[in-house]
Parts: C-alpha cells; structure tokens; sequence
C-alpha cells in the first residue's frame, strides 16, 4: 500500500480522536531540573512544595464504566486494512523499530511528524505510531488489531479485558519490574517487607499509607489483595522519586530497572514489593484474530519472524572438523560432551578425498548451534574430543517445525 493512499484525510477522519484516559486523575507535577544528580527527584513548585494526595481506587462502577468506554469503538470487520499500534515514542520506540528491522520488517516512515507508517513486506498492514497507552486503549476499542507495548502498559490499561491476546511475551527489550518501594530511613529503617509495611502500626482510617502511583488500576488492586486496608493514592506523570522526601507520599509504585533513582533518592525495594516484571509484548485482540484471516495471517508472520529471530539471537553456529570412523561414531563423541549436544543433535557430514583411486571419508564435519553463554566451554569440549578449525558464526534466524506460541494462540482462539 502507497503512503501517499495513507496521507488521504479519510484516514484521518476514519481514525477516532483519543479516548479520554482510563481513570482521570486530576494531580500532576511541573518540574524543572535543579543542579542534583540527575536520577535525584526534586520537584519545584513556583519556588513552593505542594503536598498533595488523591484517592484513586476505582469502584466496580467505575471499572465497568471503563470497559464500556473503550469497547464500544468502531467495530473491526469496518475496514479492510490491518492496523498494528507502534510506540511514537519513550523507551519503547528504538528498539521496537529495531527489533522489527532484525526480523527484515522495517517500517517505512516517510514524514517522522505522520504518525502513520508501512512495512513495505507485510501487505495492507498500515502502522500507527501512537503513545503505548493510547495504543492499549485503542486495541480495546477495535482501533488497532496489533500493538507493541510493555507488558505493564498491557495490565494497567487493559484492565483485564478478555479481547485482549498476548501473542509474543518477551520481545527481549524494556525489561523492568513494577515495584513498591519507600524510604531507607525513619519509620521504615526496619521495615524490609511488604507484610511488614501492611503490619505498621502507624496506618489507620485517619492516617491512610500514602502510595504515589502512576499506576492507578494494578496499585490499588495489588494493595488490596495484600491486606492494604487502610491506603491512598496519590498520581503524577513523572519523577515519583521525590514524593517521600516531599512528604507526599510514605511510599511509591513505580517501574525499576536498574534501581539508579531508588538509590539517589534514598529509597529501597522490599520483599514481596514486585507487582509484575515487564517488557515488550505483542497484542492482538480476540475479535480481529477471530473474524479476520487476513490478521490471523500477518499475526502468524510476524510472530514467526519474531520467534525465529528471538531464538536465534542467544545462539552461535559452531563448525568443526574432526577424525574418525564413521558419523555415528564422531556424532556420539559430540553427544557424550554436555555442552554439544545442539538444539537437536550435531550435524555430522563426511568430508571425502581421494585416496589410492578411491573416494573415501577423510574426516567429518560437524555443525551444531550453542548458547552464547556456552561458547568458550563448547569450543574446550570440541578440542578436547579432537575437533579442529572450529569456526565460529552469529545465526541470524532459528525457524522451527511448528511455532509454539501460534500453536498456543490457536488454542486460545479455540480454532
Ligand atoms: N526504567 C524504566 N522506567 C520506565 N519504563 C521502563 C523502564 N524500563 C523499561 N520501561 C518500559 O518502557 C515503558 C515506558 O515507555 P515511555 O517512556 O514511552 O512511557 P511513558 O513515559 O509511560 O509514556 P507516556 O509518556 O505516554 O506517559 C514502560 O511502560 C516500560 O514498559
Ligand atoms: O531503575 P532505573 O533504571 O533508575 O529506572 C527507573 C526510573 O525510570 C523511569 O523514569 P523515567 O526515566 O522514564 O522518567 P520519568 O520519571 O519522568 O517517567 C521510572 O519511572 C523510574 O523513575
């Protein structure tokens, strides 16, 4: 498909304004950087500090009038072409277009201020760049068919709604964990878990725990079923970091990877604190894989190029020639080693020459693949066993017989 078919305003016009966000939280910090560490949150408020704490658990009311909102967009059998939602930017969007380049699908973005793209290899699929909340928000609303998002964007805004698929869950990037954390000192200088944190005598009806959150559907939830009775929520979009020390906040949920911020803002993590690990997955909603072939077709390509290619990444191509007297015998000396065996066994070839007139084996090849990780110890174990010239190369895909993860999807789908 043309991008100049995709400038049309039809497009435009066909692609509904952004749903209002999920839960609407009326607090957020402005900030301007001070001259700290860099990962230190300090929050300026026109010179002044404000303390500020919402409440924002959701009723079932609410949650229901969520769903609602967001299900009853334009329905999928409406238009002819495939639509996968790509991070517009943040963390995500490097390495998803990345990713997809490694697997030969590389988006074709002609005017970076369009948010709307091809991949010139997959067929009447249009790519939209949008915000990785937006991009959840408009799978649920048949918006989108696929997306690209964190998996803890998946939790929070998908709200647990069953149209939503996972079809790959670990793209192999944006790894971190969505955590509880509070401060090394005072109160909390001894308290090292979160039953010690919900055991505090300190939390009642008049003096809450209060938790600063972006995360205002999975913070509530988690709390909730840890035995959290008495605790607030307080919401910003960014540099959570400074709640404690601010004294907005007795604690936050925030998303951790290196723990850098925690640190330099004299927070810690503690026992039982990890909501969720995340980092990309691929989505697709239920209603476009059922009623559509053409999206079970294109979900089926990508995420083969993306298992093959994900496979392949941890692995090298290993080559060795080595002596003796017939293949079995050479494949059960790479066997009787630990770290040959291959992803299936090792592919021993004769290598013939010509002697006294005859054409006869002179030594055997062997191919076998090995974890990156394994590569010096694999290639002591050749040596050790007789191997020589051994060659070393990266793989680039690992195509297997079957695919599990569309086997699994299948299933899911009850097809
Ligand atoms: N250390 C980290 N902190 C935050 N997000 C991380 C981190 N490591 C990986 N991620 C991933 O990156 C995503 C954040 O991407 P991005 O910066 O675009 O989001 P955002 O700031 O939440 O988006 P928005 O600007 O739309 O609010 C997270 O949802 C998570 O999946
Ligand atoms: O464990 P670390 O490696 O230190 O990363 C964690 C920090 O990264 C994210 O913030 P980001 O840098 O995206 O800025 P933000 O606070 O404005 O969201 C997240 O909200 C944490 O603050």
């Amino acid at each position: 498909m043309s991008l100049s078919r995709l400038q049309q305003p039809r497009y435009l016009q066909q692609c509904p304004s952004p749903l209002s966000p999920s839960i609407p939280l009326p607090c957020s910090f402005s900030f301007r950087v001070s001259p700290y560490s860099q990962r230190q949150r300090r929050l300026r408020f026109g010179g002044h500090t404000s303390s500020v704490a919402v409440c924002c658990s959701l009723s079932q009311q609410q949650q229901s009038q969520i769903l609602s909102s967001v299900t009853n967009g334009s329905t999928v059998s409406d238009r002819k072409e495939i639509r996968l939602g790509l991070p517009s930017k943040g963390r995500m969007a490097a390495d998803t277009l990345d990713l997809l380049k490694d697997c030969q699908l590389s988006v074709k973005h002609v005017n970076p201020r369009q948010y709307v793209a091809e991949i010139p290899q997959l067929t009447n699929v249009e790519v939209w760049f949008q915000r990785p909340k937006d991009i959840v928000r408009k799978l649920l609303s048949g918006d989108l068919d696929l997306g690209i998002v964190g998996y803890d964007t998946f939790s929070e805004f998908g709200l647990g709604n069953e149209d939503l698929i996972i079809v790959h869950d670990a793209l192999g990037y944006g790894e971190c964990r969505l955590s509880i954390a509070i401060p090394k000192y005072g109160i909390f200088e001894n308290i090292n878990s979160l039953r010690e944190l919900a055991q505090m005598p300190q939390w009642t009806t008049e003096k809450p725990l209060r938790v600063a959150t972006g995360f205002s559907h999975l913070g509530p939830k988690f709390m909730k079923d840890n035995g959290f009775t008495h605790v607030t929520f307080s919401t910003a979009d960014g540099a959570l970091e400074a709640a404690p020390a601010m004294g907005i906040a007795d604690a936050i949920l925030d998303l951790v990877s290196s723990g850098t911020t925690l640190k330099e803002n004299n927070l810690k993590e503690i026992e039982g604190g990890v909501v969720l690990e995340s980092q990309a997955v691929l989505v697709a909603t239920r209603k476009s894989l059922i009623q559509r072939e053409d999206v079970r077709d294109i979900t089926k390509e990508i995420l083969e190029r993306f298992e093959a290619h994900l496979r392949a990444v941890g692995q090298f191509t290993v080559t060795a020639n080595m002596r003796g007297s017939s293949t079995e015998e050479v494949a059960a000396r790479v066997l009787s080693q630990p770290s040959l065996s291959g992803l299936q066994g090792p592919t021993v070839s004769p290598v013939f020459c010509k002697r006294d007139g005859e054409v006869v084996p002179d030594f055997y090849a062997i191919v076998i693949c090995v974890p990156k990780k394994a590569l010096y110890e694999s290639v002591q174990q050749l040596r050790e066993i007789g191997g020589s010239g051994v060659l070393i190369s990266p793989l680039t895909y690992i195509f297997e017989e079957v695919t599990p993860r569309w086997q699994d999807l299948l299933l899911k789908l009850e097809l």
